[in-house]
């Protein structure tokens, strides 16, 4: 090669070089990004992941309120770098008795929400999809097992606290032989963890900030909170409690079936019963009011409430007094019941209306129940109790209390939503706390 040649060769080098030099900072800035490095200003960079499970007995409406917890909390994870929160799958849960739809377990959040307007407050990924992004096995670098302290309350004192110490019961994890911790995983194989360790634990899910941020720069980007219903919510009944709660919309599906049986059994739908929202809830305003349809709902919890909660649960027979009574008063004639109750049971209760009163229940043929599962098929009454004239609930019942929310965000008079039965020797009971939605 000449030297004309060579110096030409040079002339074009030196930009080359320069412009090389300028992408190796921005790809090294990247990674950093990326790879969920600690970078100067101590702050966690990178995607790093949160799943969190429950206490396996929780049902599903306290499961809605654990995960407004989490997503409140993740929001404030990411104004220290990129996390994202794993939605555990549903199921089994000791609710779903069906036995004749299949397994109801791995259930996606997709099957019940409209997982597109989860995101639109934080970062949310399906733990299936995270599974299939990892292709061999996902390693949970940290795993805290919280616990309640064994004595809350010292001197007669609460106060905001967690310590790492030995586990009170053995927590449910186990170690290999081939030296890997596994646990039950909501049933993935594919799971494994690191290091678990337990935490008792007293406060607001804010106090686990320092922890989360701690731990992963030191142990990694995978974390893990197990009895995720032990902290409380940082801020109960606030915005960001509002917003997260009204961007859990239900899936296309299950408003399709409770439009379909509100139109044919109880000639109501959202024009008419002005009940409906703007489709993205970020555009929904205070300034709703919502009229309901021609018929009364009630939520009568069964099953364990018989037992666990006898003195704050009707009768049959009163029950059915009083939403006949309220009908009778609001000048309607149908009456919508939510329940987890036997076929026995409500045929009892239908037995104790007079006639001029008719009852509805939503009993989805074989087809849609197998489609739907006992969740859908629980939203689908849940969505209609949310549409009526009148809600009476049951003494605390988270599945009550979701249906109250519901109402709330579609702008009911609250005297036609915060209503619970009473006992039968106990005509005066408290009525439900008004918790009104703040935007
Ligand atoms: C005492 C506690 O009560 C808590 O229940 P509570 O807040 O009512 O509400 P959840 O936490 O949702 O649990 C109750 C479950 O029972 C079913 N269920 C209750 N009411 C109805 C109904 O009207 N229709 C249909 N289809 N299903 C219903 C449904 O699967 C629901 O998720 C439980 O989470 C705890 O495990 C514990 O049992």
């Amino acid at each position: 090669m000449n030297r004309k040649h060579r110096t030409h060769r040079m002339a074009v080098s030196a930009p080359l070089y320069t412009f090389t030099l300028f992408w190796l900072i921005v790809l090294l800035n990247t990674e950093c990004l990326r790879g969920s490095q600690v970078c100067d200003r101590g702050e966690v960079l990178g995607r790093n992941y949160l799943l969190y499970d429950l206490n396996p007995a929780e049902g599903f409406n306290l499961r809605r309120d654990v995960f407004i917890r989490i997503a409140v909390f993740v929001k404030k994870l990411q104004q220290h770098g990129d996390w994202v929160l794993v939605l555990p799958p549903w199921g089994p849960l000791p609710h779903w008795k069906s036995k004749d739809i299949g397994d109801q377990l791995k259930l996606p959040w997709k099957n019940f929400f409209d997982t597109e307007s989860l995101m639109k407050y934080v970062s949310i990924m399906e733990l299936s999809d995270l599974l299939s992004e990892k292709k061999k096995t996902l390693l949970i670098n940290q795993l805290f097992y919280l616990q309640h302290f064994p004595d809350g309350w010292e001197n007669g004192k609460w106060e905001e606290k967690y310590k790492f110490e030995n586990c009170i019961h053995k927590p449910p994890y186990r170690e290999t032989k081939d030296g890997a911790m596994k646990g039950w995983f909501w049933g993935y194989d594919k799971i494994q963890v690191r290091n678990v360790s337990c935490v008792s634990f007293q406060g607001h899910v804010n106090k686990l900030l320092p922890i989360l941020l701690e731990h992963s720069k030191i142990s990694g980007n995978v974390i893990m909170i197990d009895r995720g219903e032990i902290p409380l919510h940082d801020d109960y009944g606030g915005v960001d409690y509002w917003k997260v709660r009204r961007s859990m919309r239900y899936s296309f599906k299950l408003y399709f079936l409770a439009s379909q049986f509100r139109l044919e059994f109880l000639q109501s739908d959202d024009e008419s019963d002005l009940t409906s929202l703007p489709s993205d809830w970020r555009d929904e305003t205070a300034e709703v009011a919502a009229k309901g349809g021609d018929y009364v709902c009630g939520h009568l919890r069964r099953q364990d409430f018989l037992y666990g909660r006898s003195s704050d649960i009707p009768s049959l027979k009163l029950a059915a007094k009083k939403l006949e009574k309220t009908a009778m008063l609001l000048n309607l004639e149908k009456i919508f019941v939510a329940s987890d109750g036997t076929k026995q049971e409500m045929e009892k209760l239908k037995s104790y209306l007079s006639p001029k009163y008719q009852l509805y229940l939503y009993q989805p043929s074989f087809e849609i129940r197998r489609d739907i599962l006992d969740g859908g098929v629980a939203i689908v009454e849940q969505i209609i109790c949310s549409r009526a004239r009148h809600f009476i609930g049951s003494f605390e019942s988270t599945f009550s209390f979701r249906i109250q929310e519901e109402r709330e965000i579609l702008g009911f008079p609250s005297n036609s939503t915060f209503n619970r039965f009473c006992a039968d020797d106990n005509d005066s009971c408290e009525q439900p706390a008004k918790w009104k939605k703040i935007m």
